[in-house]
């Protein structure tokens, strides 16, 4: 592809590390997680899970699907941080999942800007789908309980935040955090709405154990659903991303890291921005140098977080590319 800066090649050299060591991260609360939540699926009415709309190809961990959730209860899946996801990849996103899973309901949300009348839309029809199936010995119970699960970082504390202020004008109770793993435990039951009483659990975000590709971990690394802390290797994850915003034109970078002009070279990038921010370092007890690591998950934090300009649209672009 031609770009600025000449001819790109048209894929990432993966071939010249081992990518499998460049992220790794299943630790041990996602499988203690992924058995709390057996157990526990058995006992809940409803399930919503969150996953990144930015990705929604990614790091689903299939085990999951097959073994836990099978359609047999109601399940919403809500594709979030949907501001960050272009809308013209919206419904190519639903479609692809309503493809893989016809039970399930999906729509996409935004949980930092969607008002009490859509959130209660959503929830409201799957407390009416739960209510529909028979109950059988749990008949004469009249409470509901709701599980929320998903991959790491997406949402889901916020979601119980905003359903229980919503339901019950009450404060926060799970924790939530800008780094990927914060809830590390299944929680105690919360109770979201008085009539009917209906309580929900928040649960570890579990990944697949073994990501099928490069291009997955790298996504999952971008999004920030894997913490940067996991890799080693930041500066390489930074050279991807590099490489796509070169291939996909998106030049913002260039601006924002104080060059004069679209660079393939990452090391003259990653020591711009050192430069800028400071980011130094002493190097063998006495001389300062700039640190290039910190520069890396920098630039990788401020493009998952959408600071580095409109790039959404890329992130799922890619990941719509590399399943075809
Ligand atoms: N841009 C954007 N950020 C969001 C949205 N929803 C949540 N966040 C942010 O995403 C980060 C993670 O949110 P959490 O609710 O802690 O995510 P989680 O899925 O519970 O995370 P784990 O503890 O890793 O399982 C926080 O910084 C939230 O403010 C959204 O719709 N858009």
């Amino acid at each position: 592809m031609a770009s600025k800066i000449g001819r790109l090649p048209s894929t990432f050299d993966f071939q010249s590390f081992r990518w499998k060591d460049v992220v790794r991260w299943f630790p041990g609360h996602m499988t203690k997680g992924m058995r709390d939540l057996e157990e526990t699926l058995i006992k809940v009415d409803g399930i919503i899970e969150v996953h990144d709309a930015r990705i929604p190809h990614s790091g689903r961990n299939p085990n999951f699907y097959k073994r836990l959730v099978g359609g047999h209860k109601p399940h919403l899946l809500l594709l979030n941080k949907a501001d960050l996801a272009d809308k013209q990849y919206h419904q190519k996103s639903i479609d692809y999942i309503k493809q893989e899973h016809p039970n399930v309901e999906v729509s996409l949300t935004s949980f930092e800007s969607i008002t009490a009348q859509e959130l209660s839309k959503l929830f409201v029809n799957l407390i009416e789908q739960i209510v529909e199936v028979p109950r059988f010995t749990r008949q004469l119970n009249a409470e509901y309980q709701i599980i929320v699960c998903g991959i790491p970082n997406v949402g889901k504390s916020t979601l119980i935040n905003r359903l229980r202020n919503m339901l019950l004008s009450k404060p926060k109770v799970a924790q939530v955090g800008a780094l990927p793993g914060v809830t590390r435990s299944m929680s105690e039951r919360i109770k979201i709405c008085e009539k009917p009483k209906i309580y929900i659990r928040d649960s570890p975000g579990i990944l697949e154990p073994k990501l099928k590709s490069p291009d997955e971990s790298f996504r999952l690394l971008l999004t920030n659903c894997i913490p940067l802390q996991q890799t080693t290797y930041s500066d390489l994850a930074a050279d991807y991303l590099l490489y796509l915003l070169n291939k996909y034109e998106k030049y913002q970078y260039v601006e924002y890291c104080g060059l004069s002009e679209p660079t393939t070279n990452i090391i003259k990038l990653l020591t711009e921005v050192a430069q800028n921010k400071h980011f130094t370092k002493t190097y063998k007890g006495y001389k300062l140098v700039f640190d290039l690591e910190q520069a890396a998950r920098h630039f990788l934090l401020e493009f998952s977080k959408g600071t580095l300009g409109i790039y959404e649209q890329f992130v799922v672009i890619f990941s719509f590319l590399s399943s075809s």
